[in-house]
């Protein structure tokens, strides 16, 4: 039987990678469906998967994750098109208006923590974040809260008696617990709302093992690494694309320090494949697992624990359901006329 898998963000970067290794894996063996926001990159991708893989199966599906009621609409389209999900990817991402602290940049440069400020960013990035339509934070609702909504509404695919299914989600080495908190979930008054997202996203995958495990849901983290794409490009816009090929020597070699400069969106999608392939009952919910590439070129994936705790975990989990509950009640009041369609009060 042919396994259903579900990559969210599937039409650039480590999402698109992850489906040409897919493929390249099991070709006939799979039913990949894209979900993307833009259907003109996202036609633009299934062709380019087509052309190397001319049997696979490659649907597309419109989804924005920064809009409610497109993922609602979304995962009504899939619960028509399929009747069960093996393998739900939680990709798409963003790290709008990005500011880069060039002077603790070279501040860390000069010191003990430099490796560190290679593998994680921590210090030297933080970003300006907008509302959606519905008046949440952008970078939560797209990262996280959109693909919690989308989980929650596929329950039905993803919980069969007897089988198993997966969830997993593109964490960061950037998400630091000091950047989140449970007082203010959706980053309205921080500056790391990517960081906040990120750390979220392994909190709220750790509360999804404790609830889903038993009806044969697991959920998994990864971090990709440091990886060349729209996503980081984005991080030094006066940068052209040519500087960021001529500073590749230079990370080649600050790889032999941090494995974690995988550089390639092939590369980065190691862990996102690794996943795949294993038992998701052998997983450690406490771990995430990242894709390493080393000195020589050689990529692998490693399970390091992460800093949450089941309790926090909780917490979150019952504040998204709060939310959902909310962003519910908000739409079906705008969809009687009674209110306009906002969530500012969340
Ligand atoms: N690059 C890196 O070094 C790292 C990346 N990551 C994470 O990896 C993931 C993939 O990013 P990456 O490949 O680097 O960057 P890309 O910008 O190439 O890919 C991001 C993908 O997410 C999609 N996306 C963004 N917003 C939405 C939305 N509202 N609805 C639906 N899809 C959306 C984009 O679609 P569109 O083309 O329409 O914009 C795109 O397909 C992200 O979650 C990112 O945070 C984590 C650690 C490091
Ligand atoms: C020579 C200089 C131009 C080098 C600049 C390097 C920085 C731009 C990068 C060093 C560590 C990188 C990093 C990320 C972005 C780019 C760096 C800050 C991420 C934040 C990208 C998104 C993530 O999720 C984690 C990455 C951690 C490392």
């Amino acid at each position: 039987m042919s396994k259903v898998v579900l990559v969210t963000g599937a039409n650039s970067g480590i999402g698109l990678a992850l489906c040409e290794r897919l493929l390249s894996h099991d070709a006939e063996g799979l039913q990949l469906c894209l979900a993307c926001r833009n259907m003109q990159r996202a036609q633009a991708a299934r062709s380019a998967l087509l052309a190397s893989h001319p049997r696979a199966q490659v649907a597309l599906l419109q989804m924005d994750t920064s809009s409610i009621s497109s993922v609602i609409a979304a995962a009504q389209e899939v619960k028509l098109r399929y009747n069960r999900l093996d393998c739900l990817y939680l990709n798409a991402g963003i790290m709008p208006n990005p500011q880069f602290d060039i002077r603790a940049f070279f501040r860390g440069l000069f010191s003990s923590r430099v490796v560190s400020m290679f593998a994680t960013a921590e210090g030297i990035l933080t970003q300006k974040d907008g509302l959606t339509a519905d008046g949440l934070q952008e970078v939560f609702t797209t990262n996280l809260f959109g693909h919690f909504v989308l989980v929650r509404e596929l329950e039905p695919l993803l919980c069969h008696a007897g089988l198993t299914s997966q969830l997993i989600w593109t964490s960061s080495s950037n998400a630091h617990r000091s950047a989140f908190s449970m007082g203010d979930i959706q980053h309205r008054r921080g500056t790391q709302p990517y960081s906040s997202s990120k750390y979220a996203s392994d909190l709220l995958s750790l509360a999804l093992n404790t609830h889903y495990n038993k009806r044969g849901l697991y959920s998994s983290v990864i971090c990709p690494g440091f990886v060349m794409t729209s996503l980081t490009y984005g991080i030094l816009p006066s940068f052209p694309t040519f500087l960021w090929t001529l500073f590749m020597p230079i990370f080649w070699l600050i790889r032999i320090l941090t494995n974690t400069f995988t550089l390639t969106p092939y590369n980065g999608a190691e862990a996102l494949f690794w996943l795949f392939k294993q038992k998701p009952e052998s997983l450690d919910p406490q771990a995430k697992y990242h894709s390493l590439t080393s000195g020589l070129g050689r990529n692998y994936t490693q399970a390091r624990r992460m800093d949450v705790d089941l309790h926090t975990s909780q917490d979150l989990f019952e504040k998204l359901l709060q939310l959902e509950t909310e962003v519910d009640r908000v739409c079906s009041s705008a969809a009687d006329g009674r209110t306009a369609y906002s969530t500012t009060c969340l």
